[in-house]
């Protein structure tokens, strides 16, 4: 049918062990969430046609693999992970579902900030949020999780500012239009060889 939104089943996760779920966040209300999310912005996601696509504390490598299997091998997909084995159980994860995720042990996005700066296209982070003492934030094991020190906003308060500088500037000139008191929609976009073509409608709303 048309227009159609197409389903996405969840990643199959049968090669996880429950004793896995000792040292990875195993996926609860809150990754479900971002999978339905994810699911829901799937026409937005398409159009985009990225290139790179990162999630930052990937766990079991769940909504990474989702994204994966939602846009297909086009792009190229890459998580990282403070804890060590969610980082390979990402990658493990994005195996078992044919869909090729590569992992980095690292705090936030300390290891590609040289490198993608600028370059990721899609740019996911379920975040620990439980408040705790500041003193549990950071652990390399399974704390990680849900250690969000104080007011549960430590990690995402540091996440948050490095965003800007990362993400690609597709939208630059929807930035430079909103400025000027235009808001930007896109009409229509194609791919025409390597070229992608859009049709961009400015309407002014100030
Ligand atoms: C709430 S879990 C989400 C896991 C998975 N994305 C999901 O939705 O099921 C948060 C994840 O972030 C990771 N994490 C916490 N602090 C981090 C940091 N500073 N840098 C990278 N990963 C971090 C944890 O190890 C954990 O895997």
């Amino acid at each position: 049918m048309k227009g159609a939104q197409p389903t996405f089943s969840t990643p199959d996760l049968s090669h996880i062990k429950s004793a896995d779920y000792e040292h990875v966040y195993e996926p609860a209300e809150d990754s479900f969430l971002m999978l339905d999310a994810l699911e829901s912005e799937y026409a937005f996601l398409n159009q985009l046609q990225p290139s790179i696509c990162v999630e930052v504390g990937s766990g079991s490598g769940v909504c990474i693999t989702f994204l994966a299997q939602c846009l297909g091998p086009s792009a190229f997909y890459m998580c990282t992970d403070l804890n060590p084995a969610a980082a390979r159980l990402s990658q493990a994860t994005g195996r078992q579902n044919n869909v090729l995720v590569q992992p980095v042990t690292c705090d936030l996005t300390s290891a590609l900030e040289h490198r993608l700066k600028g370059q990721i296209d899609v740019l996911l982070f379920n975040p620990p949020y439980v408040v705790t003492p500041s003193s549990e934030v950071g652990s390399r094991g399974i704390e990680a999780s849900w250690a969000g020190g104080e007011k549960g906003r430590e990690v995402t308060d540091r996440f948050l500012p490095s965003v800007s500088h990362l993400l690609s500037s597709k939208d630059e000139i929807e930035d430079m239009m909103m400025t000027a008191g235009f808001q930007m929609t896109v009409v229509n976009t194609r791919k025409a060889g390597r070229e992608h073509l859009s049709v961009l409608k400015f309407t002014r709303v100030t």
